[in-house]
């Protein structure tokens, strides 16, 4: 008896998605001096078409070193950075300015990454004009208003410049000169720790909102576990350079594992100074401690002799 012939491919396994952004294995140096300090290792991590993962440590942990590797500012010591599924981990400076279109960042000092002499205008031009530069001067104003409308502000805006603006607005600026080029994935470093807490929340729900709207992908990164449970699916804890916890941000943040995870929710800032004063205390004391148990002797992973 002959075997029945397939007329289909037959499916077995499920299909899975491509992440938009898979780490692999990461580490960075710093040299310094007649040194050189390893700041991030075996990090990993995958963002998924319309998703954000938070990226939260304290400071020095090493969350701007790897948003910055991702950004190609920064080159890494071993490991991969795959781009829809292209390794863009060593890309050239040609490819890295094309990929300027598809990746981009929002800083945390909307005043230090606007640049005061040039109007709103002129500044959202330029970002754009980088990535295509086959847009007619119509085409171009068209995109500037459109790109202010989305973040709520009226097009005359464009006509101004970044003093004339309270920080929300910058920061709203700052996103929209991101968003210009329709990026599909953002670096969001400390995006809106330089704002009040009104602020920050107007700021959030406006990422949130342009993420759902536009399928973009966040990395969001945040020394502070209140704001990246605001915003992210997944979160990942960064603790001197490597990752000790991962999960969806309701494992993290209802029931972390990690002792440092804890310590991070604890130390969380609330509205009352008077409160917060207290939290900080309790933080500093409870992180001795656990740095006492893990042996630790600096916040790097290791530094190594020329
Ligand atoms: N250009 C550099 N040269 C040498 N060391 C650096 C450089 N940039 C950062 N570092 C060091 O690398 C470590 C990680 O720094 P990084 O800025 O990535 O941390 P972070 O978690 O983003 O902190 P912060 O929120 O304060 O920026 C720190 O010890 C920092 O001092």
């Amino acid at each position: 008896m002959t075997e029945p012939l397939l007329t289909e491919p037959q499916l077995t396994e499920p299909l899975l998605t491509e992440p938009l952004l898979r780490v692999t294995d990461l580490a960075v140096d710093y040299k310094r001096r007649r040194t050189v300090a390893r700041v991030v290792e075996n990090v990993s991590f995958d963002i998924v078409e319309g998703e954000t993962l938070g990226l939260v440590g304290e400071s020095g942990s090493g969350k701007s070193t790897i948003g910055n590797v991702v950004l190609g500012l920064v080159p890494a010591a071993a490991g991969a950075v795959i781009f829809d599924g292209e390794d863009i981990t060593h890309a050239s400076p040609k490819r890295r300015r094309e990929l300027t279109s598809d990746i981009q960042v929002v800083f945390q000092d909307p005043y230090g990454s606007l640049n005061p002499a040039r109007s709103i205008g002129a500044t959202l031009a330029e970002s754009l004009v980088a990535s295509d530069a086959t847009l007619t001067r119509k085409e171009v104003t068209a995109r500037v208003h459109e790109s202010l409308d989305t973040v709520g502000m009226v097009a005359s805006v464009a006509q101004r410049f970044p003093t004339e603006f309270s920080g929300g607005q910058r920061q709203r600026i700052a996103i929209a000169r991101a968003l210009i080029v329709r990026p599909r994935l953002v670096v969001c470093d400390e995006a809106v720790s330089a704002l009040d807490l009104s602020i920050q929340a107007q700021v959030l729900n406006l990422l949130d909102r342009l993420r759902r709207e536009r399928s973009l992908s966040y990395l969001f990164i945040s020394h502070d576990i209140a704001v990246i449970g605001h915003l992210s699916d997944h979160i990942a804890v960064l603790d001197r350079g490597r990752i000790v916890e991962t999960g969806t941000t309701a494992e993290v943040i209802d029931h972390p594992q990690d002792a440092y995870t804890r310590l991070l929710l604890a130390a969380a800032p609330v509205p009352d100074p008077a409160a917060q004063k207290k939290r900080r205390e309790a933080f500093r004391t409870q992180r001795a401690e656990y740095l006492a148990s893990t042996g630790a002797v600096t916040g790097l992973v290791s530094t190594t002799r020329l």
